[in-house]
């Protein structure tokens, strides 16, 4: 690169940000200026008269304090608004673009070229001119999408077509330009690299200034209702994803918020690992949870299964196959077969209490239930019955009135309870006794009963539990057991299994969503119509039950579903029908999959050694980076635990401690304590990543990512059966830099596969 390109582009920059420098004093200005209103409009309230004399009075009082409100609101708004521009504004001091580029519009008769700088938000002049443009702008996604020549990008009107003369990155740090460099690939390896090559850390980064074509196609894509994004273990699903819902808001600004953006993510390790990222990028969180936690916020009242209980449990074969079964499609739909049948009997309901007592009984309340027409919809009958339920309850208050426990509330009341039942005692006049008893009893009546209304209203004389266990207990007539391999024994142990934790207030997680889903559909629920996006990383580990109860939920989103069938941790033989549920789901005319095959995460070596250990690696392109080969080392395990952190610490590398279980990484901690090398023990979900060396089990490193990744005792013991295979990949390509597998025994035979010069033996 020339010097006198280099200094055309410094005077450029300098130009930029003495722009943006006084864009920043002017929204200052702004900021206090709107201040200032704020303030004086908030004195507004003391010229406010409050007058109650008559009518008209209070209509005046009202309107003034409308018109109040409505002032104080612009004024927020407008101090508001400024705020977020001068956030906008900071964020892009000091390093205002990050790529430009030259082209000519093909629409343009004049054929004229332009120049167009890209960077984290817009910034124009009043007259509209564009300094910067925003890398969500439509125009901006030639940088991303291919070299030189004619490229095609969306925008709101349709395909346009520009021809690129010039693609220009930049290195730009507090106002001066450190590199710069013209490229004629998509987005230059160079940088990529040098994004690549940095340290990881607790956070995860954006990548914007590095979006490779194929993750632009995912970020970009409005029109799918199923966007699959299947890719290896590093291949930037997630980094993507990130910058997806960063589009769609920047997209659909004005008409969506980010509170309507959901993302369901594998633990809430990772929530916290990706919470920086939008916020990196100007925009808000999404709302962001586990299904635990979805599960959990929907039945309070139920434990439901924690993911370290259920990783455990997946390790009974009984309970696998169970997982196939309940989390199947074909059961999904035995669901809504069963829930419609209970349109005709098979509903539970509860006793009604009152007073220790039963007020109405279940077969009197299934009564009502049944009488209704035959078709009406299960919601109409329960609305039906609540009514005829709330009826009838009124109908009882005379014969409840006449009760012996209401002459005792009565003989109770104090004086001041009776002021307060019947008024002053002055200005009471009743006919007779009988009448001043009748008075109190109709109160005292109506008090009492109110938990039962409240009961009636929110529909909980219905039995939920004993209709799940009905449910389960019919399943063989709904569904052939034979065709999932399961004998009627094995089915009716399950259901003993299922009420059983329902009697202790548990339930494992195919039950919660079977539970949830029957629930919804007997109250004519029909899931959070506010949801426009929803996201699923680790797709994976969710069964085709849980999915299409998602769809259920969540009936206006469009969904994104991130996955690598190869690291199916939880459930295993389930990934391929996952992947046809999917299809049977969506309307296939709009679905779509985008394969990421080029992996980013790790050197060349350990991306090389992790697909070997797989047995249906499809083709797994390792971005070319340099490091060490995998190094396995056998012997006293504690012992070179210690040294090898040594060296990782000493090569400024931030290490995990990956184990299979929760006890043994505490195992794990106790030792290193012992040996004076400090670590953190992660266990526990809530918990936050923190700097420094870690030790976590498999299953909760999910996602994450670190300098180097040490395996503790990968031996058979550990990691033996085919099931195992897929936890082995994900926790080994977790590694960036260096991976060690360390084992006092004889390493697993799940690495006989693997060729030995993949790694080094030590
Ligand atoms: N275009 C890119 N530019 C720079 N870095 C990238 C790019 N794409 C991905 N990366 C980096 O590669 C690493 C892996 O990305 P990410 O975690 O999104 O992968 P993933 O496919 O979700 O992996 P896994 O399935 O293992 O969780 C991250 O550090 C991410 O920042």
């Amino acid at each position: 690169m020339t010097d006198t390109i280099r200094d055309n582009e410094q005077q450029h920059l300098d130009l930029v940000l003495k722009e943006l420098d006084k864009k920043i004093v002017e929204t200052g200005t702004r900021i206090s200026r709107a201040k200032d209103n704020l303030k004086e409009a908030e004195k507004g309230w003391q010229d406010i008269r409050v007058k109650f004399s008559d009518f008209n009075a209070v209509v005046e009082t009202g309107a003034s304090v409308h018109a109040q409100q409505q002032i104080l609101a612009q004024r927020e708004r407008d101090q508001s608004q400024a705020e977020v521009q001068m956030a906008t504004l900071k964020k892009l001091q000091g390093r205002p673009y990050f790529a430009r580029i030259d082209f000519i519009d093909q629409s343009d008769q004049a054929a004229q070229k332009e120049t167009i700088y890209i960077g984290l938000a817009s910034f124009a002049d009043e007259s509209g001119h564009f300094y910067v443009y925003d890398w969500r702008a439509p125009i901006s996604s030639i940088y991303y999408d291919g070299a030189l020549g004619k490229i095609d990008y969306q925008t709101p009107d349709g395909t346009q077509t520009a021809d690129v003369k010039l693609k220009r990155q930049f290195e730009i740090a507090d106002g001066v330009i450190l590199t710069l460099f013209d490229t004629e690939e998509a987005v230059g390896d160079k940088l990529l690299l040098e994004a690549l090559s940095s340290d990881s850390s607790t956070k995860m980064k954006s990548i914007v200034t590095t979006i490779q074509r194929e993750q632009n196609r995912i970020i970009r894509d409005t029109d799918s209702d199923l966007l699959f994004v299947q890719g290896a273990a590093g291949s930037g699903k997630t980094a993507a994803v990130l910058q997806r819902i960063a589009y769609l808001l920047y997209r659909y600004r004005g008409k969506i918020t980010s509170g309507q953006v959901v993302l369901f993510s594998p633990n809430q390790i990772f929530n916290d690992y990706v919470n920086e990222v939008l916020p990196d990028l100007g925009e808000n969180n999404m709302i962001q949870m586990t299904f635990y936690q979805y599960a959990n916020y929907r039945l309070p009242k139920i434990e439901v299964q924690t993911l370290a209980e259920r990783f455990e449990s997946e390790n009974d074969p009984e309970s696998v196959k169970m997982t196939d079964f309940k989390g199947s499609l074909p059961f999904f739909k035995a669901v809504r077969r069963y829930s419609e049948h209970i349109g005709r009997s098979g509903m539970s309901f509860r006793n009604l209490m009152f007073q220790g007592e039963i007020f109405f009984s279940s077969e009197e309340i299934a009564e009502i239930y049944y009488s209704f027409n035959s078709n009406y919809s299960l919601s109409q009958r329960l609305e039906a019955t609540k009514q005829a339920l709330l009826r009838k309850t009124m109908g009882r208050i005379s014969s409840e009135m006449k009760k012996r426990w209401v002459d005792i509330a009565i003989e109770n009341l104090a004086a001041s309870d009776l002021e307060l039942m019947l008024g002053d005692p002055d200005k009471r006049e009743f006919e007779s006794e009988k009448k001043e008893r009748n008075e109190l009893a109709k109160k005292i009546v109506r008090e009492a009963l109110k938990p039962v209304f409240r009961r009636i209203r929110r529909g909980i004389f219905m039995n939920p539990n004993k209709l799940f266990l009905g449910f389960l207990k019919a399943v063989p007539t709904l569904l052939s057991l034979d065709q999932f391999g399961i004998q009627p024994d094995e089915w009716s142990r399950a259901c003993d299994r299922s009420a059983a934790d329902l009697a202790d207030g548990k339930l494992n997680l195919n039950d919660t969503a079977i539970y949830l889903y029957l629930f919804d559909l007997v109250n004519g629920h029909h899931g959070d119509r506010s949801i426009r996006f929803l996201f699923v990383d680790e797709v994976q580990d969710y069964t085709a039950f849980q999915l299409a109860f998602l769809k259920f939920s969540f009936p206006k989103a469009k969904f994104t579903l991130l996955g690598d069938l190869n690291q199916a941790i939880f459930t295993r033989t389930n990934a391929s029908s996952l992947e046809s549920a999917m299809y049977q789901l969506f309307d296939p005319d709009k679905s779509r999959t985008i394969k990421l095959t080029k992996t980013y995460r790790s050197t060349e070596q350990i991306t090389d050694f992790t697909s070997a250990l797989l047995t249906d690696s499809e083709n797994i392109e390792a971005f070319a980076r340099e490091g060490q080969k995998p190094q396995f080392i056998k012997g006293n395990a504690a012992a070179n635990l210690v040294k090898i952190l040594k060296d990782n610490l000493a090569d400024e590398l931030t290490t995990a401690i990956i184990t299979k279980t929760a006890a043994q990484a505490k195992e794990v901690h106790e030792d290193l304590l012992q040996a004076g090398t400090a670590s953190t023990l992660i266990t526990l979900e809530n918990q936050r990543l923190v700097p420094g060396t870690i030790v976590i089990p498999g299953y909760l490193a999910k996602g994450l990512e670190f300098d180097a990744v040490i395996l503790w005792q990968v031996d058979n013991r550990n990691y033996s059966g085919e099931n195992d295979r897929e936890l082995l990949y994900t926790v080994a390509s977790r590694a960036m830099h260096r991976l060690t597998i360390l084992s006092d025994q004889e390493f697993s035979r799940l690495f006989n596969q693997v060729d030995e010069h993949l790694y080094e033996k030590i």
